[in-house]
Formats: structure tokens, C-alpha cells, sequence
């Protein structure tokens, strides 16, 4: 029977299944980082139990870690203590640790896939909802509870309901300045907050083959804002020309092996999927978030659009908006490049560009914060550092930073913010602070204009 990629993956990982119950999955690759982890060390502790895998199990240190002053201690005792306890768990049982301050170190989705340890066809599980980026690659990769982490670090299995399968499928050329995160942010548009709900979502078709590696992280990271399980894209000479010659990607014949394996990954002719959702990538445009959720998204060129229910209302209110205001119309106060969406070297590239020989707008806080110390390194050995700091950028060390404000980067209430992340939820950049979701070239352009533009705007404007 023909099947799709998804359930090629999950068979070849189920240990043990029960009829009417979860399945056991084996579980290929752990990622741990500080917030999630605490109290699944303890867990182990209590019950006098080791980690079963400590060699397919890698922990860092990204959402509190502070982005500058890497040489002075930490100041936040919260943020201090919870490094430090990650640092200890690491060291007791046996666990690869790429602290702060150190090369090795970034966000928790950013260094897997850098290290070549992210690779198709595996079972990837995190104590973090963002853990679908890994999906770009072909493997099955869902964010799991705190007790969940605890069970994986014991056992190396999970217990698992089988989710439903779905198709997004975009077919045709992206236009010229659509990106990666427009077209998640198209497809949230359309299938809303819990278009995904209970599913594996596969993307498919020409315009998600001509993505980079990147790119397709971008789109399976948000995956999780439809609420469904993981997506994934099939792997194809895109992933495998990524992988060659990353650190932990398998080397000589064990190379021709793997690749002989990773392109049997892919969806049968013939294959049904549970639910199939099809777009035109040529009808997408540049897009924005205008409220609280991340499917709540306009056309950059758009208006902020009339409330339809008292949910939009509210959103409405908290993002101080009036409908039929101009996008390009609204003022920022910050700018913030970085996170598991959309911090990866192409990103850096990208905006840098919009932003050379331009400065930002006076009284708009600009903040680029690589998704790793290498991105970091790369992006300063490339000279991109000093394009936006030129420019007047702040140019940090790597972290989770001002994507959800769990270090001393957040904003102040009523503070407006356009950022290449992935929530826009109330308070998730600080309290009471305004998020707009943008692609890394609309952030740059806005950061030098100082309200919502496409870098074509610049010179427009600029030579009024
Ligand atoms: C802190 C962590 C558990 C959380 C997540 O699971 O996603 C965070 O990374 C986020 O993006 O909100
Ligand atoms: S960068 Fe943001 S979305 Fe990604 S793991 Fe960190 S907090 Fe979560």
C-alpha cells in the first residue's frame, strides 16, 4: 500500500503498539535547553534512574541567556540559577552541554541542524513547541511535555497517539520578494490557528522544493502556530547537499549509505492524506501580522482590516490599531531580527543587504540577534556585523533574546515591535507589548523607515 512520508517514518520507530493506545516510538535525538529541563533531571534523581542515551542527547542554554556582556556573571538570579542547574545536570549524567558564552552555543533549533545532527528520516523531540523546524529536514520532529522529556531521558521511547496526516501543498513560483515567511504566514492565513490541530502537516509542491534549507525551517517552525504536530518536507539534493560536510553528518560509505536510505523518504504515488489543503504560491504576497495570533495577517500593502468577531476586537485594542489604517502607515518603535524563525545566516544575508548604506530611523530600537554563536561568527566573518551596526543595529550574541522576553531584552507596555518570530500573543515580547510578524527584509526595510515597508520602499522614499 502506497503511504505517505510521515508514515514511513513513524513504523520504522514504533517499538511496541497496543491495540485502541499510544504506540511506543523510539526516539532518535534529544534536545534540551534550561527552561524545560530542571525538573526532568530531578525526576531521574528520585527515581535513581540514569539517562539511557546520553550519546543521542544535546542540551543549550537559549532562552534566558543574556545577548551582551558575555564576559560580566549573569545578573538575573532566575536566569543565573537555571544555567547553572543545566550545567550540573549536563555533567552528572553524562550530557553534551553547549553553555553560553561558547562557540557551540544557540538557539536549541538552530544548532542541531548546523551540526548536521538534525538529519532525515529520525524521531526528534524537544521539551519545546518550535521543535517542528527540524521537520525541513524529513525527519519527525514534535515539541513533548515536561514529564515527556523525563520518560525520553530514561528510556530513549515515547509514548505516542498516531496523529492524522495532512497535505499542505504549494504549487507554482513564489514571486520575486515573497519569502519563506510569507508563505507560512499565507498558509496560517488560510488555515488559521488550528487548521493543523491533531495532524502531521507535509508540505509539498514546486514553490517548497525551491526553498533552501532555511527557508523550509522557517515554514515547518511555524507549523506549530496551526497547531499540528510537525511538518515536514520531504528531503531531496537541497537537504543532503546541506548536510554533506556538517560536523556530526555521516562521513565515506556511511554517507552513500544514509543517502541511499534518505531518498526512499518521500510520500508514495498514491497516498492518501487525511486532509489536503492547496496553494497558489503565485497569489502570495509580503504579509503581516496586524493582532494577537499568528494567523491574524494582512498583505503589507494592506489595511488594517475591520473586526469580525469580539476576539478581533480585542486584539484590535491590545494592538492599539484602528481598522482601515495603512500597514505602510504605522510607526514602530523596534525592530528585532532573530529567533528559531528566522535567525540563520540566510536571514543575516538577507536584511543585511535591505540595510547596507541606510541608517535606522531615529528612535527605533534595532536589535539582530543571530541564532547562534556560529551564525554570529559567520555573519562578522562575512562583514554583515558591521553593515548593521553601521547602521546603527545592536549586534548581539546568540539567544532566544526578545522573541519571548525571558531575558533583559523585552519591551515596554504599549511598545510596538516588528519581528522576524514566530507569536504575536499578548505580552510576548513583554507586557503589554505590540508584535507584528515579518519576514527578515520587510523588518530590515521597517527598521529604516521606522513604520512597515518592503525595502523597495527605501529608496522610493528616501529620494522624496
Ligand atoms: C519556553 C518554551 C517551553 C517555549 C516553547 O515550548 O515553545 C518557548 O520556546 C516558546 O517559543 O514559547
Ligand atoms: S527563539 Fe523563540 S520560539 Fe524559538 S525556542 Fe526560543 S523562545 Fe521559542
Amino acid at each position: 500500500m502506497p503511504k505517505t512520508l510521515f508514515e514511513k517514518i513513524w513504523e520504522k520507530h514504533v517499538v511496541r503498539s497496543t491495540e485502541g493506545g499510544p504506540d511506543l516510538l523510539y526516539i532518535d535525538f534529544h534536545l534540551m535547553h534550561e527552561v524545560t529541563s530542571p525538573h526532568a533531571f530531578n525526576k531521574l534523581r528520585q527515581l535513581g534512574l540514569k539517562v539511557r542515551r546520553p550519546d543521542l542527547t544535546i542540551a543549550t542554554m537559549d532562552h534566558q541567556v543574556p545577548t551582551n556582556n558575555l564576559d560580566l556573571p549573569v545578573e538575573d538570579e532566575i536566569a543565573a540559577q537555571q544555567m547553572e542547574a543545566l550545567r550540573k545536570n549536563c555533567a552528572e549524567f553524562g550530557i553534551q552541554l553547549h553553555p553560553w558564552g561558547t562557540l557551540g552555543q544557540g538557539i536549541v533549533h538552530v544548532i542541531g541542524p548546523e551540526m548536521g545532527l538534525t538529519q532525515p528520516g529520525m524521531t526528534i523531540v524537544c521539551g519545546d513547541s518550535h521543535t517542528s523546524t527540524h521537520g525541513a529536514f524529513g525527519a519527525l520532529a514534535f515539541g513533548i511535555g515536561i514529564s515527556e522529556v523525563a520518560h525520553v531521558l530514561a528510556t530513549q521511547t515515547l509514548l505516542q497517539r498516531k496523529p492524522k496526516t495532512m497535505a499542505v501543498t504549494v504549487e507554482g513560483k513564489l514571486p520575486k520578494d515573497v519569502t519563506a515567511k510569507d508563505l507560512i504566514l499565507g498558509i496560517l492565513k488560510k488555515i488559521g490557528t488550528d487548521g493543523g490541530v491533531g495532524h502531521v502537516i507535509e508540505y509539498r509542491g514546486e514553490a517548497i522544493r525551491s526553498l533552501s534549507m532555511e527557508g523550509r525551517m522557517t515554514v515547518c517552525n511555524m507549523t506549530i502556530e496551526a497547531g499540528a504536530r510537525a511538518g515536514l518536507i520531504a528531503p531531496d539534493e537541497t537537504t543532503f547537499e546541506y548536510l554533506k560536510d556538517k560536523p556530526y553528518a555521516p562521513k565515506g560509505e556511511q554517507w552513500e549509505k544514509a543517502l541511499a536510505e534518505w531518498k526512499e523518504l518521500y510520500t508514495d504515488e498514491g497516498a492518501v492524506f487525511d486532509k489536503e489543503v492547496k496553494i497558489n504560491a503565485e497569489e502570495l504576497v509580503p504579509y503581516v501580522t496586524w493582532g494577537t495570533t499568528p494567523d491574524q495577517v494582512v498583505p503589507l500593502d494592506g489595511e488594517v482590516p475591520q473586526p469580525r468577531n469580539s476576539n478581533e476586537e480585542r486584539a484590535l485594542k491590545y494592538m492599539g490599531l484602528v481598522p482601515g489604517t495603512k500597514i505602510k502607515d504605522i510607526e514602530v518603535n523596534a525592530v528585532f531580527i532573530g529567533s528559531c524563525t528566522n535567525s540563520r545566516i540566510e536571514d543575516l544575508r538577507a536584511a543585511a543587504q535591505v540595510v547596507k548604506g541606510h541608517k535606522v530611523k531615529e528612535g527605533v530600537r534595532a536589535l539582530v540577534v543571530p541564532g547562534s554563536m556560529k551564525v554570529k561568527k559567520q555573519a562578522e566573518d562575512e562583514g554583515l556585523a558591521e553593515i548593521f551596526q553601521q547602521a546603527g543595529f545592536e549586534w548581539r550574541a546568540s539567544g532566544c533574546s526578545m522573541c519571548v522576553g525571558m531575558n533583559a531584552d523585552y519591551l515596554q507596555p504599549g511598545e510596538r515591535c516588528a519581528s522576524t518570530s514566530n507569536r504575536n500573543f499578548e505580552g510576548r515580547q513583554g507586557k503589554g507589548a505590540r508584535t507584528h510578524l515579518v519576514s527578515p527584509v520587510i523588518a530590515a526595510a521597517t527598521a529604516i523607515l521606522g513604520r512597515f515597508a518592503s525595502p523597495s520602499d527605501i529608496n522610493v522614499l528616501m529620494n522624496r
